[in-house]
């Protein structure tokens, strides 16, 4: 198979490598629990994820997060046992989605969420996307920041780091900010409430960002030490770009015409002039951001799921024990 840019499918790498027919299999009994309208309901616009796609690809990907979501809570239980505590409440399980704007994190984030909570054990998943945790526009429009948003510097970095161990902890109602992509801003005052999910899904372009260690010493977790299960969704550069200009074309006909919208003005403009505005959108914030911040995190997924030019997953890669 071809391996995934600078992957080798070979018995050094770290990743075992599948195509979706062959990733398909595993999925062995696990039922299909969504159904087609279902689907059209999860999935963004110009998604074209449909249940052949539940099929192929995500009920095997449901089927090995319950074998290590149960594998954790037994490991949980024994650790329990070992240093014989009694403790009442119990961590959640801690899903991070990445990859590059446009690529689809919000559809597959949706779809498993849905696909977890029908599991026959009913667990209570929710979802969180970074970008609550941007500073307001106010802020990066004062620091400079508004042609960086999404990058690393972006982001409230503490606020997240308090949020995943209060998570962690088994805080009740645990705050996380929200965004409006309307008014391209954080919504002032307005919170999800995740109250001790059994899951948590955190999906974020930055989710599996390092940073360089502090000089000072001080000991500071990355966003990523909080995950038990790391997927990477992945596309080919030239396909991502494209995703994201159509989309944009596309949201001229829905989202933008809203006065509320942030991009309102390019509902209206002659459609060259708002491709060209998209074109720089892509080329200026976000595909600098994929080349220096996001793609060189795919290596530390456990898995990463690889879309072709018609935005299905034909290739999965699967980190090795
Ligand atoms: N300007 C916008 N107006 C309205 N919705 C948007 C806009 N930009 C992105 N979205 C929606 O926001 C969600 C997240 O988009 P994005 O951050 O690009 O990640 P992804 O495409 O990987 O889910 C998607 O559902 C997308 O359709
Ligand atoms: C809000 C985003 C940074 C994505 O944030 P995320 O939920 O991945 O943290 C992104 O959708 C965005 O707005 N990028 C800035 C450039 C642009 O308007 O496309």
């Amino acid at each position: 198979m071809e391996p995934l840019d600078h992957f080798r499918d070979d018995d050094f790498s770290p990743f075992r490598f599948f195509t979706a027919e062959q990733w398909s299999r595993f999925r062995a009994d696990t039922p299909l629990t969504l159904t087609e309208e279902e689907v059209r309901r999860l999935r963004s616009l110009n998604d074209p994820v449909d249940l052949d796609e539940i099929r192929r690809i995500y009920l095997s990907l449901s089927r090995l997060l319950s074998a290590h979501v149960e594998s954790s809570q037994l490991l949980f239980h024994q650790r329990k046992s070992f240093l014989n505590i009694d403790q009442a409440w119990k961590t959640p399980f801690i899903i991070g989605i990445a990859g590059s704007v446009a690529v689809g994190k919000s559809t597959t984030a949706r779809i498993l969420a849905e696909l977890l909570k029908r599991w026959p054990s009913s667990p209570k998943v929710d979802l969180v996307t970074t970008d609550g945790f941007l500073y307001p526009n106010e802020v990066l429009r004062r620091e400079d920041l508004m042609d960086r948003k999404g990058f690393p510097e972006s982001y409230d970095v503490g606020a997240v780091l308090r949020f995943l161990s209060d998570i962690k902890a088994g805080r009740p109602n645990v705050h996380a900010p929200s965004y409006s992509h309307l008014t391209y801003d954080v919504l002032p005052g307005e919170f999800t409430v995740v109250d001790r999910p059994d899951i948590l899904i955190f999906e974020g372009i930055n989710v599996l960002q390092v940073r360089d260690l502090p000089e000072d010493g001080k000991i500071v977790p990355f966003v990523s030490d909080f995950f038990d299960f790391a997927i990477y969704i992945d596309a080919e550069e030239a396909d991502i770009h494209h995703w994201y200009v159509e989309r944009f074309m596309r949201l001229r006909e829905t989202a933008f015409r809203d006065p509320e919208s942030f991009f309102h003005r390019y509902a209206a403009i002659q459609p060259d002039a708002a491709r060209a505005v998209a074109e720089s959108l892509w080329e200026n914030i976000n595909l600098k951001n994929l080349h220096d911040n996001i793609l060189p995190t795919r290596p530390r997924a456990d898995l990463i799921l690889r879309k072709g030019r018609d935005h299905l997953i034909n290739r999965v890669a699967l980190r090795k024990l």
